[in-house]
């Protein structure tokens, strides 16, 4: 597929039908490979995302020193010698904001110097949000291109722990200054005012480090201490709820479907998305929970539901920041206004995702008001017929592909190559469900 290629959603006849599986959650799988690169011994993750910010990452845990090994679908093997050291390259982290601010976070802790780039997204997005507390640890950043922003160089080692606040609820952030605090020397704490996923205070507990977390207002104090080695484990990656937030999107929409998607992961930190449907009138209905690799899991069931808008709590954001697209593609499809608020931050991901969805789903005929930190859309019968800019965002991409599956008119993506990001069988698993998806060529 080229840059500027296309990829058209037309309006499904019949209906969505099928149980289908999650991919690999993204953000442990990141985490897998890193924690996997700092550790002693081997790591074996199975259910791994072999989505491309996972690939960069396992390249750039490569170059850090560990070896890594792809043994078959989703199946690697991580063998890492107890530490970072310096590489030989450049660590191109590719679109992947989680891999490069968590990947800082883990190098800083060693004595190395090393160069972080990414793509053009990536050269985008502030990167002073970690390496400020990083530096207060005592690590030191060179702006190679533009202050804040990737390319930068990393001199690691020789750093002491921090009490850090969150002023965003960001576990990017969290993550890198407990990765640093690993090989710092004393305490390293994060008070977070509001709570963000927590899967590497868990996974950090997988791999045999002492991390202790105590409630603290609405939010959480996480304490570790420094010098603590990490032993190489076993990784189960449960499925992720972001990915499967579309299948089932696509079914609440389309009339007359029911889709189930196998094996998502339930962390609380990640489901806001199915409270807020569940509020809005969605026939959803999670079975068979259980613990899969540390997390709750269960197999969740959309059927096509008559839905109202919603004022979706402020503080609800951080459990559901990366489905607000998708969240405002399904409003377009409910009777009323759903209000979206407190989301500034998705202003700096992959794309100002507000913007991005603002002009698409207003191309598509649908009733949208942008506001600074947030936008609220009325649904409506939505007339598709246009070409959508996605500007290289794999979640604009595929919320507007799913939108143009009940749409009037067909619905098109440019620049959908990106998908493959964080769900590279997203065409085909929608298409084996009934959905029409396929470039406009085919
Ligand atoms: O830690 C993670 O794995 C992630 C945290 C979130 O970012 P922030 O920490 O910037 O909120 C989220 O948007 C991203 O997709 C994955
Ligand atoms: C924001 C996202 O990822 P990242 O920050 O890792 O680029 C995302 O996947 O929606």
């Amino acid at each position: 597929m080229t840059a500027s290629s296309t990829l058209t959603a037309r309006p499904v006849v019949a209906s969505l039908k099928g149980v289908v599986r999650a991919p690999g959650d993204k953000s442990m799988s990141h985490r897998s490979l890193i924690f996997g690169g700092m550790a002693e011994g081997v790591t074996e993750i199975e259910g791994l995302l072999e989505g491309d910010d996972i690939l960069a990452t396992a390249r750039a845990v490569e170059a850090f020193g560990a070896k890594v090994e792809r043994l078959g679908e989703g199946r690697w093997r991580v063998t890492g010698q107890g530490g970072f050291t310096t590489p030989e390259a450049v660590i191109d982290c590719g679109n992947a904001g989680t891999g490069v601010r968590l990947l800082m976070g883990a190098a800083a802790g060693y004595e190395l110097t090393a160069v972080f780039d990414g793509d053009a997204s990536l050269r985008k997005r502030p990167m002073k949000r970690v390496t400020g507390p990083l530096a207060d640890m005592g690590a030191r950043f060179d702006w190679n291109a533009a202050e804040d922003r990737v390319p930068l160089t990393l001199h690691g080692g020789n750093l002491g722990g921090v009490e850090y606040v969150q002023t965003v609820a960001s576990a990017q952030i969290k993550s890198a200054i407990l990765l640093a605090g690993l090989n710092a020397t004393g305490e390293t704490v994060v008070v977070e005012p509001e709570k963000s996923r927590d899967h590497t205070e868990r996974m950090l507990r997988a791999f045999c480090a002492a991390v202790d977390v105590t409630e603290e207002g609405e939010g959480w104090r996480i304490r570790l201490t420094g010098g603590q080695k990490l032993s190489g484990t076993h990784v189960a990656v449960p499925g992720d709820p972001s990915s499967a937030a579309f299948p089932l999107a696509a079914a609440l929409i389309v009339p007359g479907s029911e889709v189930t998607v196998e094996g998502v992961m339930l962390n609380p930190q990640r489901t806001g998305l199915f409270d807020t449907w569940i509020e809005m009138g969605a026939d959803l209905t999670i079975t068979n929970r259980r613990v899969s690799g540390g997390e709750d899991v269960g197999d969740i069931t959309a059927r096509h539901s008559a839905l109202k808008g919603v004022v979706v709590p402020e503080d609800r954001a951080a459990s559901m920041i990366d489905e607000y697209p998708i969240l405002s593609a399904v409003a377009a499809y409910a009777e009323g206004r759903t209000v979206m608020r407190g989301i500034g931050e998705m202003r700096v991901k992959e794309s100002d995702r507000i913007a991005l969805m603002v002009a698409g789903l207003s191309a598509c005929g649908v009733a949208v008001e942008e506001e600074a930190e947030g936008f609220i859309v009325t649904g409506g019968p939505v007339k598709g017929g246009a070409t959508v800019a996605t500007a290289h965002d794999h979640r604009i991409a595929m919320s507007h592909l799913v939108l143009g599956l009940a749409a009037e008119q067909p619905v098109s993506v440019l620049d959908p190559e990106m998908i493959a990001t964080s769900f590279p069988g997203f065409v085909d698993m929608m298409n084996g469900l009934g959905g029409d998806i396929g470039s406009d060529a085919a």
